[in-house]
């Protein structure tokens, strides 16, 4: 997928703009010459290269900073507001978007990292693991632990294997240690580490199906959290058609690893598109691409921190968009910050898992 052609020529070769700007961006990882050594490609960006242009994205932060040391007019096209009480900037040309900076302390950036592993992936919320495992329950435990997810029984086995609601047999599946496991007797097996760094998707409230592009709500659910709602309900509130208040009826958690990118979408599937959706950046820092209402506009890139909630609302909901980046490693990640309140022993995991991903938790009224 990645590495085989120069990130200038395989952007310019794309049809959109969008496609170009996700290209211009995306982490190019070393050439591998054959039969050679890894070497970095020049100007090629990639993991710890650093000549990569990023001139163009737009730095909310740097200009709070420079607004802050008296300086620095804003660049043409950008708001800063005052919106409720929220210092928040916006593009005079994309209303409805919000950018809220630093919005969580870095306790509450914390407590929602580890919610995100710990509570968010608990069924009934469904992940992008549950269709391969089914459900799967205390997985940042077992991976705390060192726990082995097993698959046990055989399918012509009638006593041990389960039936899914289609009447097929399946297999099930449970963490053993590693001394449990009798080697020959098991069929699969995965480390729940391995499963943590697998995560890449969970869903809160009314469960989305990603095969229909709609939400199921015959699917078994719980509410959104309380506390996330009332976070959600707050925030929303610079975007929100006055006197109205936002209804938290689900959310969608996305895992990124280093390589990860979310492609360019529209989130079109809920019904009052002049509700925002509220989106919580945690963890490392990414490009966040706002595009138009087709792809062959060019989108603004910007950098989301641990911390930033980006709000789109009304004209913004139907405007192409995308995370074509996550900074990994110490120097571009920026979450230094995040470091000495995850440094307990049981947060040990957490911190090692976090130094390479991106969380983000975006939190939906459907109706
Ligand atoms: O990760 C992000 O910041 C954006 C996520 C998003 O657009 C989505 O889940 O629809
Ligand atoms: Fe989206």
């Amino acid at each position: 997928m990645y590495g085989d052609t120069e990130p200038a020529a395989a952007a310019a070769a794309e049809p959109t703009a969008f496609r170009r700007a996700e290209k211009q961006y995306k982490l190019y990882k070393p050439l591998k010459p054959k039969g050679g050594r890894a070497r970095s490609k020049p100007g090629g960006g990639g993991g710890g290269g650093g000549l990569e242009d990023l001139s163009a994205v737009v730095d909310f932060h740097a200009l709070l900073a420079a607004a802050a040391g008296g300086g620095g007019e804003l660049p043409a096209g950008i708001g800063r507001r005052d919106v409720a009480g929220f210092d928040l900037f916006c593009f005079l040309d994309r209303p409805g978007f919000y950018f809220i900076p630093g919005a969580l302390s870095i306790e509450e950036q914390c407590y929602w990292i580890r919610e995100s592993l710990k509570t968010f992936p608990q069924p009934p919320n469904r992940t992008n693991l549950t269709a391969l495992y089914g459900p799967i329950f205390d997985l940042l435990t077992a991976a705390k632990s060192g726990k082995i997810l097993v698959e046990v029984g055989n399918p012509n086995d009638q006593e041990r294997s389960e039936q899914n609601s289609d009447g097929r047999k399946s297999n099930s599946f449970k963490f053993l240690e590693d001394t449990e496991i009798h080697k020959g007797e098991v069929c699969r097996s995965t480390a729940a580490t391995t499963l943590v760094r697998k995560l890449r998707w969970s869903t809160l409230g009314l469960q989305f199906d990603w095969s229909k592009r709609n939400y199921d709500v015959s699917l078994p659910h719980n509410k959104i959290p309380d506390l996330l709602s009332a976070l959600a309900k707050k925030m929303a509130i610079p975007a929100m058609p006055s006197g109205e208040e936002f209804k938290p009826e689900a959310a969608i958690v996305n895992y990124y690893g280093p390589s990860d990118m979310l492609g360019g979408h529209v989130d079109d599937m809920e019904a009052d598109w002049s509700k925002p959706i509220v989106s919580i950046s945690l963890g490392c820092k990414c490009i966040f691409l706002l595009g138009g209402k087709t792809r062959d506009e060019v989108p603004t890139a910007m950098f989301l921190r641990s911390g930033d909630i980006v709000l789109m609302a009304g004209e913004a909901r139907e405007c192409f968009h995308g995370v074509p980046r996550i900074f990994t490693g110490s120097d571009q990640a920026e979450i230094s910050a995040l470091v000495p309140q995850l440094s307990a022993e049981d947060d040990s995991f957490i911190l090692n898992y976090i130094q390479n991903s991106r969380i983000n938790i975006n939190i939906r009224q459907v109706y």
